[in-house]
């Protein structure tokens, strides 16, 4: 299975946005996760659409790079906004499964503006809520299931061993399913994640703090292979 570095940009400068974005991907970064909060899902406000959309337009513009933008919107009503991120150039939509009423009407909502899907599960949500809303499970639905190894908000948060227990559930229920883990994930914590079964790893803080990128995403690499 293909290993994914998911550099998380809410620790990079932001007022250099698409020149961090750019050394991240040529340190090795795989794609650029783009952390949405609205202050009601989540108690933190980081960005919207139109700034994913200056991204993206920078990005092929100045440094000829058509990046996969990989949108983590902790957002309540996450309906509301598929259609100004597919606009805005975002190549995955991964949502929260706690936001939604109706996950099976939104995962079509997202495939019809031309995004991959992701669903997302805060720590103290157990898995079996994924095979709550009518016959077929959430997870056989969607390209990608992202397990939060911190409480959704702020980067910089000390990593959940015990959330691996559903990484381990999921990659024994669907073998070829893309399992991501977001939250304190860096050289000292991604062997773990990797053994559990996750095969795209966020990070911002153990990359953007970082001296050197480069060598982190290579050690990080390594470490999952
Ligand atoms: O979704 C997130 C927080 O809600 C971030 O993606 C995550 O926290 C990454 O930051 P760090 O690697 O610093 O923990
Ligand atoms: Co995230």
């Amino acid at each position: 299975m293909v290993n994914f570095i998911s550099p998380s940009i809410l620790s990079s400068d932001f007022a250099n946005l698409a020149e961090e974005c750019y050394n991240v991907l040529n340190a090795g970064g795989d794609r650029l996760h783009v952390d949405v909060m609205d202050g009601h899902f989540v108690p933190n406000l980081t960005l919207g659409a139109p700034i994913l959309k200056s991204l993206v337009k920078r990005m092929k513009e100045k440094y000829a790079t058509n990046a996969y933008y990989d949108c983590h919107l902790m957002v309540a009503e996450p309906e509301k906004w598929v259609k100004d991120f597919a606009a805005a150039g975002a190549s995955m939509f991964t949502f929260h499964i706690e936001a939604t009423k109706d996950p099976v009407a939104l995962i079509q909502t997202i495939r019809g503006h031309g995004m991959a899907v992701g669903v997302s599960i805060k720590p103290g949500t157990p898995l079996s809520v994924t095979a709550g809303f009518g016959k077929t499970d959430i997870l056989s639905m969607v390209d990608l299931a992202l397990v939060m190894t911190v409480e959704p908000g702020f980067g910089g948060q000390s990593f959940m061993g015990d959330m691996l227990d559903k990484v381990r559930e999921i990659r024994k229920r669907y073998p070829d399913l893309e399992i991501q883990v977001d939250g304190g994930v860096s050289v000292d914590t991604i062997k773990q994640c990797a053994e559990a079964g996750a095969n795209n790893f966020v990070a911002g803080t153990a990359i953007f703090k970082a001296e050197d990128w480069a060598a982190t995403i290579a050690e990080m690499k390594a470490l999952a292979k």
